[in-house]
């Protein structure tokens, strides 16, 4: 290999600076490369220290080192940054952020903060690497926030049917015939019966099966019949966020510098892109359809009407109403929704099995509303609220599985001045240790005991009939975030994972294979995922026990 020389130029000819003998150039470089990094990381740690440091093993670690840490260990590191500083900011190292850690003592302040000054939106875009992964379309405005707080929300109760509607269609496509279920045996005992198959006990992965439900469900509410059932379109609202988290998870690793260079070679960048894609191939004529039968006065049939593409286009500014920016929203929208809500569905269901205590005071909840209601197509929203076990079950598994250890994320857009007097810069990340919050005993009482019914109970005490709910934030129950940034799909998730845990846990028995327990969560960074490989058993309960539909 060629021997290195730096040299200049004189009148006698080329001068040598550095003769570095048998040292070869690849060498030379990477060691400057690598001396210059560490130097930069060491200097940034020891600047940067104003407040404690929690997840590095010394002031002078590379970052890529403490990075990696967190990518491995951020239960861990969050949780003693919590217990040692209890009442005080402290801080963790990742390769795109210092992001600094709140005590829940200045929620209020955070809730209060405008936008302006504290915005949530370019922390979820940086969290999320938006520009990586096609999200930063949420900064152009805030429309999809908008529609899901005036139209969604405020709708809730007419969408309940179509949202039923679209369960006993997924029970009929999905849990009737083979696909989605992974036993050959059924395949067999399907194509020579043609009868509903699933009376023996058969396989499934629940995170693929809740997983096609929710995206049914959703899919009805975001774009109505017979789009929703597009199977273009429920791929891209799948696969959309399981290749933005692939890409997230990934370039999490590396310095930000080398995000540009490394989207050149991820799969996943390139799927995501091709999914935002073919949504505005399916989306833009569908949209343009929908303006000219308005344009041309013809009655709009409900089904176009009442669903959130339609809700988009009703309040969208002329500016904010292009046909591909909607399309892209709506992409956007269902990473926003699908994954969050089945995840939270299949947490439940793995408690469900592995507390199965539970299962019947759920079941006998669900009998005396029908008992009251009538038969389950007959039910209101109002019917889904009055299920107050399976809403207390639902938060308690979302406490033990929540799907993300921080939340409240916020970017500081200009020094902040707290209620206590503590400034802090501009620039700076900052967010809420959700988990580690609500599993300090002060918080939740013995936080280390599953209590499928704690809020249940909490809820029976005089005042408290409306507070402790699944969707209802609080100062230190931050899964949904709090206050006027609050995650605005929660009532609408609330109600969906009701709507397809009911039919299912009515319908279906469940058991983990040969005596397994609860299959492992994985955890990359902050994100907590259930186990989607995880296989448990499925049998359909005799007809007399099933839930009376109509
Ligand atoms: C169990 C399910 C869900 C969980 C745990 C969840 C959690 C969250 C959290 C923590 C935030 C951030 C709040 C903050 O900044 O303080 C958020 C924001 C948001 N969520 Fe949810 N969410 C869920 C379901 C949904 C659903 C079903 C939708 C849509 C129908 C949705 C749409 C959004 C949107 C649009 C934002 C705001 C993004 C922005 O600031 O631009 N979420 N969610």
């Amino acid at each position: 290999m060629a021997n290195i020389t730096f040299s200049v130029g004189t009148t006698d000819g080329v001068f040598p600076l550095f003769f570095f003998g048998t040292l070869t150039s690849p060498w030379v470089i990477a060691t400057l490369v690598g001396g210059a990094y560490m130097l930069s990381s060491a200097l940034s740690q020891v600047f940067s220290h104003k407040y404690p440091v929690f997840g590095v093993s010394s002031q002078l670690e590379p970052i890529m080192v403490s990075n990696f840490r967190f990518f491995r260990h951020a239960e861990d590191i969050l949780n003693e940054g919590y217990q040692t500083c209890k009442d005080k900011i402290f801080q963790f190292r990742r390769a795109d952020t210092d992001m600094l850690v709140l005590p829940y003592k200045y929620v209020e302040d955070i809730r209060r903060l405008p936008n302006s000054v504290a915005s949530p939106t370019v922390a979820h875009v940086h969290n999320l690497m938006g520009s990586s992964t096609n999200m930063h379309i949420i900064l152009r405005n805030n429309l999809h926030f908008r529609t899901l707080q005036l139209k969604l929300t405020p709708n809730l109760n007419s969408l309940t049917r179509p949202m039923q509607e679209e369960v006993n269609f997924a029970v009929e496509k999905e849990l009737t015939d083979s696909e989605g279920i992974c036993n050959q045996d059924v395949l067999w005992i399907v194509l020579i019966s043609n009868t509903f198959a699933i009376d023996e006990w058969v396989t499934i992965k629940p995170y693929h099966t809740i997983l096609d439900f929710v995206a049914r469900v959703s899919a009805r509410i975001f774009l109505g019949k017979p789009l929703c059932r597009n199977p273009e379109w429920l791929e891209v609202s799948t696969q959309f966020t399981e290749n933005v988290f692939v890409s997230l998870v990934f370039l999490r690793l590396f310095p930000m510098w080398t995000h540009g260079f490394l989207n050149w070679f991820m799969p996943s960048s390139y799927k995501g892109t091709a999914y935002v894609k073919k949504a505005k191939k399916l989306l833009v004529p569908e949209i343009n359809r929908r303006r000219s039968v308005e344009a041309q006065g013809h009655v709009v049939p409900d089904e176009d009407k009442h669903n959130l593409l339609s809700w988009m286009m009703e309040i969208a500014t002329p500016k904010e109403g292009e046909a591909s920016a909607l399309a892209h929203l709506e992409v956007v929208m269902s990473l926003a929704s699908i994954h969050t809500s089945q995840m939270n569905a299949v947490h439940c269901l793995y408690d469900l099995l592995a507390h199965p205590g539970y299962l019947e005071p759920i079941r006998q909840e669900i009998r005396a509303v029908v008992n009251e209601a009538g038969p389950w197509m007959n039910w209101s929203k109002a019917q889904f609220s009055k299920l107050r076990r399976l809403d207390s079950f639902m938060r308690e598994s979302q406490r033990f599985n929540p799907p993300t250890l921080l939340s409240m994320h916020r970017v500081l857009l200009q020094n902040t001045k707290l209620s206590d007097g503590t400034v802090l810069a501009k620039g700076a990340h900052i967010s809420m240790p959700v988990n580690s919050i609500q599993n300090d005993p002060e918080v939740t009482p013995e936080p280390e005991k599953f209590d499928g019914f704690r809020y249940y109970n909490l809820r029976q005490g005089e005042g408290q009939g409306h507070l402790h709910q699944f969707s209802t934030t609080q100062d230190r129950i931050l899964n949904f975030g709090h206050g006027p940034n609050a995650c605005p799909g929660r009532f609408f998730a609330s109600l969906e994972i009701k709507i397809i845990l009911v039919r299912l846990l009515m319908d279906y028995d469940f058991k983990f294979k040969h005596g397994n327990g609860r299959p492992a969560n994985l955890c990359a960074h902050e994100f907590i995922f259930p186990n989607p490989d995880a296989e448990i058993l499925m049998r359909r309960r005799p007809t007399s026990e099933r839930l009376p539909l109509y």
